[in-house]
């Protein structure tokens, strides 16, 4: 392409994500938006699509990468080429929004027409206004009976501050107002700008592993272009390589000549050591190199820690590898080795919430086909001690005595809650009972309140949500910020297996929930610990004093006697169905104990400190 046509392609670039609530619509949206677009470009889309096939076909390989190309012929009768970035929509993942929105000039903002802003759609639209995007407010699901166009459209100019007077209505179910969302985007997303003369500089913003291309690295090219042949560096730690590849996802990886100033796709460089890349750093040319790296992203820090353990110890080495591969791609994850007398060698790791610890424990699980034990999630501590030191601490079996401790430190939230008016109740009763403080309530509209509350984390990481959703009927939704640490009246509590502490089963509690927890965690325990060949006490325990005991019964299951000896295929499922159960077994000590046991602490609901 001559430089002509290369400014006049940069012209025609639109980059945008979707932000919007869970459920609100986007995935819907997305595919409609996508189907449009293939159904225009189907024919001369042809070769291509055959291409990438005999290309996978090749390797063997997808990638996935959240970002995709589509071709757009606009009413102008002009092609435009957009890039679509997937953003998350839950809480713990706002990181990685703000990731995928600096890839982008604009946003289209997609709110329910039934249920009006959400406080995470909130936080979100803030992250793309601090980022300079351009909005297109989109209100969908017109088609329900209980749309509410109009008062949504007030919501989104009170609370945000945009002018909702030219949003687009759309029904992504029905495909109403598709059309128009294309058009928006085209007039008004800007164009990317930056120089295609300029150096190289390439935002790294997701990056995946693939055993056979090594690293895939997602970017958004910012000045200048790159080819396969290039040398390129990566600017934070000078590693070179050469560009094997560059491409696009369309939605399957399509190999192209070139990556340009505005364009979002992906190089590939037989990048082996993953701990070479970075994801927010600056790619650029060896031999005409950027002045200076591009902004980044933010550091961000792990809200709350458990222990990952493998159930058969000799996985240490495979686990660390598990982890170090997750790393690469989510700059969130923290880890670090940590040995329990109870459950031998494993890491202690970081999430930024309880769904990103599921969703890291289950890829941990199925892709690297690891048994884990994980042990309760617990947020992080600041100590004072009596001789003058001051310590943090993210796993209770490290809190030092009382007798040398001055003060314990935990980390408090802002939490902003948005709930029809019939619910503050309920909202409230709930933050009361969680330690919160009352901060103030705004009215939305004629419908809708913000409460916000200070609350310490560690209430909130639990059971916050499940409770305040069950108690709306849904409708809540929940932001919360970090705005630092208090001093607070925190105690450690033990348990005891058999008259041993078990150092993974330790947590640490307010002191006047201390006797509530303590019961609520041992009767959890009875019911998850299996009867054992003797009689197994548990005790809850703070300091000497033992504040709540309960006991397993001795018993040997015999699962066998349910069978009355009779068909023997029944008899090998059932073996085969113990044997499984086992798989996730720890022996502590001579206590067999199953993984849901150091969960205990999450499934305490009803015995929690209600009432208080
Ligand atoms: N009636 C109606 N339903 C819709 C519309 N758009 C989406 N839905 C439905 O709303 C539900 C959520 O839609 P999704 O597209 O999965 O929402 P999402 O925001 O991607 O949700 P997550 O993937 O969970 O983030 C689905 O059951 C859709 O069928 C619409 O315009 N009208």
């Amino acid at each position: 392409m001559d430089k002509e046509a290369l400014l006049d392609r940069q012209k025609h670039i639109r980059n945008f994500s979707i932000v919007a609530h869970i459920d609100h619509g986007k995935s819907t949206l997305a595919d409609r938006i996508l189907e449009l677009t293939d159904t225009i470009a189907k024919r001369d889309m042809q070769a291509q699509v055959l291409d990438d096939m005999a290309l996978e076909r090749e390797r063997g390989i997808t990638i996935k990468l959240n970002a995709v190309e589509l071709h757009y012929q606009a009413n102008d009768g002009e092609t435009y080429i957009f890039h679509l970035i997937d953003t998350p929509g839950h809480v713990d993942f706002s990181y990685e929004v703000s990731r995928s929105l600096a890839a982008c000039e604009g946003a289209l903002l997609l709110v329910d027409a039934a249920q009006g802003v959400e406080a995470q759609t909130l936080a979100n639209v803030y992250l793309a206004l601090d980022d300079d995007l351009e909005i297109v407010p989109i209100i969908n699901k017109v088609d329900l009976p209980s749309a509410q166009p109009e008062v949504v459209k007030e919501e989104i100019e009170e609370m945000i501050g945009l002018d909702a007077s030219e949003a687009v209505l759309t029904s992504a179910k029905t495909g109403l107002g598709i059309p128009e969302v294309l058009e928006r985007i085209v007039s008004d997303i800007p164009a990317p700008s930056g120089d295609i003369d300029a150096p190289l500089e390439a935002l790294i913003f997701d990056s995946v592993y693939d055993s056979y291309r090594g690293v895939v690295l997602a970017v958004r090219v910012k000045q200048g272009i790159v080819k396969p042949g290039d040398k390129i560096e990566l600017m934070s730690n000078g590693k070179q390589f050469e560009v094997t590849e560059v491409g696009v996802m369309s939605p399957k990886a399509v190999a192209r000549d070139f990556l340009m100033v505005g364009d979002v796709g992906y190089i590939t460089a037989s990048i082996k050591t993953i701990q070479d890349t970075r994801v927010g750093d600056t790619v650029t040319l060896a031999d005409n190199p950027a002045e200076k790296a591009l902004d980044g992203f933010r550091q961000i820090t792990p809200m709350v820690y458990s222990g990952v353990f493998p159930v058969d110890n000799a996985k240490f080495v495979d686990l660390r590898e598990a982890l170090e591969k997750l790393q690469l791609n989510d700059a969130s994850l923290e880890f670090e080795p940590e040995t329990s007398q109870a459950l031998g060698f494993g890491f202690r790791v970081g999430f930024l919430g309880l769904l990103h610890m599921d969703v890291v424990q289950e890829r941990l699980e199925r892709e690297f086909n690891l048994d884990l034990i994980m042990t309760a999630p617990s947020v992080d501590y600041q100590v004072d001690q009596t001789d003058g030191t001051q310590i943090t601490i993210d796993n209770p079996s490290e809190l030092p005595d009382a007798s040398e401790i001055k003060e314990i430190r935990e980390p408090y939230v802002k939490a902003s809650i948005m709930v029809p008016n019939d619910y503050v109740g309920p909202v409230m009763e709930i933050a009361q009972r969680k330690r919160g403080e009352f901060v103030t309530m705004d009215y939305l509209d004629k419908y809708r309140v913000n409460v916000i509350y200070n609350l310490p984390l560690s209430e909130i990481i639990y059971d916050f949500f499940d409770d305040l959703k069950s108690s709306t009927k849904g409708y809540a939704s929940l932001d919360y910020e970090i705005t630092g640490y208090r001093a607070s009246d925190l105690v450690k509590m033990d348990i005891l297996l058999n008259g041993d502490p078990v150092d993974a089963l330790s947590t640490i509690v307010h002191k006047d929930f201390a006797f509530e927890r303590g019961k609520a965690i041992v009767a959890s325990l009875k019911q998850t610990i299996p009867r054992q060949q003797f009689e197994v006490p548990i005790q809850a325990a703070i300091g000497n004093k033992i504040i709540a005991r309960s006991t397993v019964k001795a018993y040997r299951k015999n699962v066998l006697a349910k069978c009355y000896g009779g068909d023997i295929t029944r008899k090998r499922k059932l073996l085969e169905k113990q044997k499984a159960g086992k798989k996730r077994m720890k022996s502590v000590g001579s206590v067999e104990v199953p993984q849901a046991a150091f969960m205990s602490i999450l499934n305490m609901h009803s015995e929690d400190t209600k009432g208080k």
